[in-house]
């Protein structure tokens, strides 16, 4: 008998798939990072602000803890990618390159929830299959059905030992397997390191653990002891190193606390603090009048440095080369105790006068291989083209730096990646190129006082796995002619 048009066979009677915010938010957010090359943390708060307020509508309710789930799904699911990649390849009967993405990326959300948290097996497939039925449909549904089904068939380490290159065959793909990190990303991490296995593999995790949300107490205008004692005693820790650091306990929300909707605080990792607090303790004889951040923007650095030069009579000028990123600094300094001047300038092309400066700070554009933590996506957009792409601007920005300081001032230059050809490299260039002036590294190690594990000197380089931070790397240059 022929079906009526319209009609299901007789049977099974069809059911809706059932639609799960979460999962469906996670996809979105996946879909956006993969198709428009989105930002995950730019895209992430605006999905979930309209996933409550479809809730609302609705009358149901989007919580704090579909929100938190929401984002482990994406975060995760972003930076395991490598990892589960290669666990879905071993799952399919075809080359990766030939699976439509957005049924990778429910196969990824999938294989995250199976490998890589703590949801049961059954409930992780079902609910993959019931998003795959609303966002996909019914018939490849059932392959993402058949898919996760052999993923749960055993545990991450058991698929590791499947899908990874032996580590003494290959140990940089080994590693980049089962710590999903790009090959060329970790042999670049590897030669900044340096050291045997441990190490890398530390770092490497490092990279995927979710970093703490650390604040700064903004001298003048709050203290670190005062802003823990205004949250309940079990949601802050003193930070680690730098003085004006409060780290929230897991699920803190800075925008809860007064003294950041103030302005009187900020969100800012430590690394950072670190960096800005150095540049300003650096010892300089003479005048000390006059500070310069010449890549401002969005801000961070040049608050806390703006903060600490009003409490000794200095004044800031930050200076960003965007327009919009300018806006932001300016933001980040409104209310500094002391003055301050924001303007949009290009560090390579100075507004100012040769030596006008007694302190000057380079932040330069970088890879960002020292933030992977925050960036999920970063590490499959990087390319290892890239480095070289930024060197003249470092380059630039640097001597341009060197040329902004009088004698005797000194000139910090600081990225947040610990890649060699950005770091040491670019100094040693720019200090054996500059003609017209001299500069001599001045030892940073003591300027961050109780940090174990900076390195020989006398540049420092902070790393994730060791101290916490971003992979921030500094190095103090004092003009000397
Ligand atoms: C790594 S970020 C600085 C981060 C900042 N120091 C902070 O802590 O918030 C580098 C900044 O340099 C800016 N920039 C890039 N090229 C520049 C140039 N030629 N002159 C000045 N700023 C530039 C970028 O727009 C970006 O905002």
């Amino acid at each position: 008998m022929t079906q009526a048009p319209g009609r299901r066979p007789q049977g099974k009677p069809y059911r809706r798939p059932q639609r799960d915010p979460v999962r469906i938010l996670a996809f979105e957010a996946l879909r956006a990072v993969g198709e428009r090359d989105a930002y995950a943390n730019l895209v992430l708060p605006s999905l979930l602000r309209s996933a409550e307020q479809d809730a609302v509508k609705k009358g149901r309710t989007f919580d704090r803890r579909d929100a938190a789930l929401a984002t482990e799904l994406v975060y995760g699911t972003l930076r395991r990618q490598g990892t589960y990649d290669a666990v879905i390849a071993a799952c399919v009967d075809r080359p990766l390159r030939e699976v439509d993405p957005p049924v990778l990326d429910v196969l990824a959300l999938g294989a995250h929830q199976l490998l890589g948290t703590r949801i049961p097996a059954h409930a992780g497939v079902s609910a993959t299959v019931e998003l795959a039925r609303v966002v996909l449909g019914d018939g490849r549904a059932k392959f993402v059905n058949a898919v996760l089904r052999r993923i749960a068939a055993q545990d991450l380490d058991a698929w590791l030992a499947q899908v990874a290159p032996p580590y003494d065959e290959d140990p940089e793909d080994h590693l980049s397997v089962v710590h999903s990190h790009p090959r060329w990303i970790v042999s670049a991490l590897w030669d900044a390191l340096g050291g045997g296995r441990a190490g890398i593999e530390d770092l490497l995790e490092a990279d995927n653990e979710r970093p703490e949300v650390t604040l700064v107490a903004r001298p003048g205008r709050s203290t670190a002891q005062e802003i823990a004692d205004s949250l309940p005693a079990d949601t802050t820790e003193p930070g680690r190193w730098s003085p004006y650091a409060v780290r929230l306990a897991e699920g803190g929300d800075p925008a809860a606390v007064d003294a950041v909707r103030e302005g009187r605080a900020g969100v800012q990792d430590e690394g950072s603090q670190l960096v800005a607090a150095a540049l300003a303790a650096a010892p300089l004889d003479g005048r000390d009048e006059r500070w310069l951040d010449g890549c401002a923007g969005p801000g961070g650095k040049a608050a806390l440095l703006a903060a600490i030069a009003a409490g000794r009579g200095a004044r800031l000028v930050a200076a960003e080369k965007q327009p919009h990123r300018a806006r932001l600094v300016g933001r980040a300094l409104a209310g500094n105790p002391g003055p301050y001047q924001v303007v949009v300038a290009d560090g390579t092309r100075p507004a100012w006068a040769p030596g006008a400066f007694d302190r000057v700070l380079v932040d330069v554009p970088c890879t960002g291989l020292g933030a992977l933590r925050r960036r999920p996506e970063a590490r499959w957009r990087r390319r290892a083209e890239d480095v070289a792409g930024f060197a003249p601007l470092q380059r630039g920005l640097l001597a341009e730096a060197l040329q902004a300081v009088r004698v005797g001032g000194v000139v910090g230059y600081a990225t947040c990646s610990p890649h060699p050809a950005e770091t040491r490299a670019v100094v040693d260039d720019v200090l054996g190129a500059a003609r017209s002036l001299r500069a001599e590294l001045v030892d940073a190690r003591p300027l961050m006082p109780g940090v174990p594990a900076l390195g020989d000197g006398p540049d420092v380089q902070l790393w994730p796995h060791l101290h916490g931070t971003d992979a921030m790397y500094l190095a103090l240059l004092r003009r000397t002619a």
